[in-house]
């Protein structure tokens, strides 16, 4: 896979990258209903992402972030509005495997390998075998999993294991990689460094991720947007444009933009309560 160095600060002027976003919400709203009554999740929601940035979604708990991934993954349906993601409907986009997703605890298969775990999607649609272990081979290596391939989850760490989930999510090549809070169960260290590869991996595949996380630090480290979130009912606040240049490293969480940046989604946060 090829390395291109991205632009500097392109999440800030990512609209110019031009072209159909790969997400396209427009009053999107979501109402859960159940015996105990109506939950409103998502409220009138509106944002596109174009294609190659890195988009977090950032509020307190129950203000609507998975629902929104959700609704983007076609895993629950909207209440009205409007979604198109890939230029295709949520459905057509699933049926076309325009996503890969990446849930908060790692969901893998004890009694298969690390291998066979990120084969797995891959042997689901009938891929030939050689294809299947050639592109989990280099996907594993591009997570850093390369001497990793015949051990079991069990063997491995939180972040390795969700090093694989990554890795299973990318297996067709997805344009989008949808991230719900991944490494939310992890030390700080181990967070930093993941956080660290997954810039790697974003600059290295030209994927566009949006990424759920309730830490501040993190979404400003990762993003080149940053879309604010208000509970009961859930909607968007705020969207922050970050203006740091990539490719950033540990230094850029020293600098005093960086303090900035965090000030400004903790204000916004504030705000929104
Ligand atoms: N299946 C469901 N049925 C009813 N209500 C639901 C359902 N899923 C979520 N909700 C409600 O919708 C609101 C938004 O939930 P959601 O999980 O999207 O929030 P969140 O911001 O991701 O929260 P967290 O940060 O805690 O994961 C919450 O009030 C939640 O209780």
């Amino acid at each position: 896979m090829s390395v291109s160095v991205r632009p500097t600060a392109r999440g800030a002027s990512s609209p110019a990258l031009g072209g159909e976003p790969v997400i396209a919400l427009e009053g999107l709203s979501m109402v859960y209903r159940s015996r105990a009554g109506e939950t409103v999740a998502l409220q009138n929601a509106t944002l596109s992402v174009q294609a190659g940035e890195f988009v977090s979604l950032i509020g307190p708990s129950g203000c609507g972030k998975t629902t929104l991934l959700r609704l983007i993954a076609d895993l629950v349906q909207p209440t009205s509005g409007e979604l198109r993601v890939a230029g295709k409907t949520p459905r057509a986009a699933r049926e076309a495997r325009e996503y890969g997703y990446v849930f908060q605890a790692p969901v893998l298969y004890d009694w298969r390998t690390v291998l066979q775990n990120v084969m797995l999607p891959l042997e689901i649609m009938g891929f030939p075998r050689a294809e299947r272990q050639e592109r989990a081979a280099r996907l594993l290596k591009l997570v850093g999993l390369e001497d990793f391939h015949h051990r079991y989850p069990y063997q491995l760490s939180g972040g390795m294991q969700q090093r694989v989930s990554i890795a299973r999510a990318l297996a067709f090549d997805p344009k989008l990689l949808l991230m719900d809070e991944p490494f939310g169960a992890l030390d700080e260290i181990t967070r930093e460094a993941l956080n660290n590869e997954l810039l790697r991996i974003w600059e290295e595949t030209h994927k566009t991720i949006v990424f759920v996380t309730h830490s501040i630090p993190e979404a400003v480290f990762l993003s080149s947007r940053i879309v604010v979130m208000t509970p009961r009912p859930g909607k968007i606040e705020r969207v922050i444009e970050v203006d740091l240049s990539y490719p950033r490293t540990d230094a850029v969480r020293e600098s005093r933009r960086f303090f900035e940046l965090t000030t400004q989604v903790r204000e916004a946060l504030k705000g929104a309560h």
